[in-house]
């Protein structure tokens, strides 16, 4: 991670370290909110304060475990146990807080619910009912027009999906297909030692595209700095020559959509800059289910549910691969898991509907803030990092040479048909002797398909990129069993 997202990342949590050394009581913790708020106006970082103040106050009282999820609850809790006058001189204030901080980010009906909470422990409280008075009549604007504000800010999309599901074909539909006339933007992650999606985006871009590729870790945890970079970097591209009309992040298959959609709200500049616009996930028919299915170990979270729990918008992609019973199936686990997100139904390597499939995705001011914390009371607090299932791994192998036809179809039928369970995800681009074009080839599961595209140019040196993904792979097996394949002996590229 570069020094200046560091920096960035690591800002809140030195702050959060230092006030816990430094200030020990829920007090401090209330003043420093306070001051981070008027004097910085960081609503990030004096939400985490604040936060930490309450959590801090329900320790004390036992009451930890209903502090955020249910303020009124907590509040009417505290007061059986402390009595009102104590509510209303020490908990009330932390909420008034919490609630204008929570408006400042846009949550408001999340701090109208809070407010209204504190109303009902204390009826009289001027400042609580001027706030919820400002807060409802935000939301009352807000129901009539969007607001100007808002509407002045650069739309983002987060593509998420999980691996295989499509993301890259409706990526490539945007930049060479679509009729529209958006310049977009785009940052691209990828799960893996060795970048292949590159190869993979079409090349034919719209000429003013910005790509901005982040392969040194996972977008959703080691390199959420640098998405704040990236996206900085957009921002100014735009401001040199001319506009950026849309932000479209394509995240790894592995992804969690949560930390990345929170990016949105840690850094100042981006939030005055950039709205959250929708986070859209790609869904394919035929694995999704094995993957919702997958037991997880202690403490992991299941990526695939993650991303459909998160989403604004499902493209329910390949349907061409399952039957209609089926297809009813995998739209009842997708409802169980989110009821609300409209379900459009695709095929996208063939590209059906593709102007309102995309229309659908872009512009359409889905992601909410309050909606989100609905579902995910934490969401807006730092530090939950997601943890990956260790046991699915990535194996890249990027060698100069190329490979024998023959040689490689045996050695790839082997692995479909002894280890497809296991590898969610293959990919690659492959030089084979005697071709003129690169050999494309793509695997999910048990699915392969490999077709020539592009020529290699003259000034290109033939080689082989691969990439797995997948549970339990053994490295030197595939490595190995590839290695066998080769014309002549490689040399190891860095
Ligand atoms: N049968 C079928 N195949 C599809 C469809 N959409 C995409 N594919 C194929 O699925 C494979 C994976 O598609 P990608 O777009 O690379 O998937 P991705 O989500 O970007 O994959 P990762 O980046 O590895 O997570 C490719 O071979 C596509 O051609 C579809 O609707 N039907």
């Amino acid at each position: 991670m570069s020094g200046f997202a560091n920096s960035m990342m690591s800002r809140v949590r030195e702050m959060m370290d230092r006030l816990s050394s430094s200030a020990t009581s829920w007090k401090d913790l209330a003043a420093a909110a306070e001051a981070v708020l008027k004097v910085d106006n960081d609503y990030f970082m004096a939400i985490q304060i604040i936060n930490k103040a309450i959590d801090m106050y329900a320790a004390s009282l036992g009451l930890e475990s209903i502090s955020m999820r249910d303020p009124k609850k907590f509040l009417d809790a505290a007061r059986q146990q402390t009595g009102d006058a104590k509510v209303v001189s020490e908990l009330v204030p932390l909420f008034l807080t919490r609630s204008e901080v929570l408006s400042n980010l846009g949550a408001h009906k999340r701090a109208k619910l809070e407010l209204d909470a504190v109303i009902s422990v204390a009826p009289d409280h001027e400042r609580a009912k001027e706030l919820r008075q400002e807060t409802e009549e935000v939301m009352a604007m807000e129901g009539k027009s969007y607001s100007q504000q808002e509407d002045a800010k650069i739309p983002a999309t987060v593509l998420t999906g999980f691996l295989g599901s499509g993301k890259t074909t409706l990526l490539n539909h945007i930049l060479r297909d679509w009729k529209g006339d958006k310049r977009i933007a785009i940052i691209e992650n990828e799960f893996g030692e060795v970048g292949i999606d590159d190869a993979l985006v079409t090349k034919a871009l719209k000429e003013e595209e910005t790509i901005i590729e982040m392969n040194n870790g996972c977008i959703c945890c080691t390199v959420r700095g640098d998405l704040v970079e990236g996206l900085k970097k957009i921002l100014k591209s735009g401001r040199a020559d001319g506009r950026v009309d849309h932000i479209l992040i394509e995240t790894t298959g592995l992804a969690d959509p949560a930390p990345v959609a929170q990016t949105f709200f840690v850094d100042d500049y981006i939030q005055a800059r950039i709205r959250l616009d929708g986070i859209v996930t790609v869904v394919d028919a035929k694995h999704i289910i094995q993957h919702l299915d997958d037991e997880k170990p202690e403490g992991v979270e299941n990526e695939a549910i993650e991303q459909l729990a998160f989403s604004d918008r499902i493209l329910l992609n390949k349907i061409d691969l399952v039957d209609a019973p089926y297809l009813s199936q995998v739209e009842e686990r997708i409802r169980a898991i989110n009821n609300f997100a409209p379900i459009v139904k695709t095929t996208l390597n063939v590209a059906t509907n593709l102007e309102s499939t995309i229309n659908g995705i872009l512009g359409i001011r889905a992601f909410s803030l309050d909606k989100v914390l609905d579902m995910d009371s934490e969401f807006l607090k730092d530090g939950q990092e997601h943890q990956h299932d260790e046991s699915v791994t990535s194996i890249g192998i990027d060698l100069v040479g190329e490979v024998d036809e023959g040689k490689l179809n045996a050695w790839l039928g082997h692995i479909l048909k002894n280890k497809g369970v296991d590898i969610f995800r293959m990919k690659g681009v492959l030089a084979v002797e005697g071709q003129d074009s690169k050999f494309v080839f793509q695997g999910i599961h048990m699915l392969f398909s490999g077709i020539p595209q592009d020529e290699w140019k003259p000034s290109e040196t033939r080689s082989c990129k691969l990439v797995f993904i997948g549970r339990n792979l053994d490295r030197a097996e595939i490595e190995g069993g590839f290695r066998n394949c080769l014309v002549k002996r490689p040399h190891v590229a860095q």
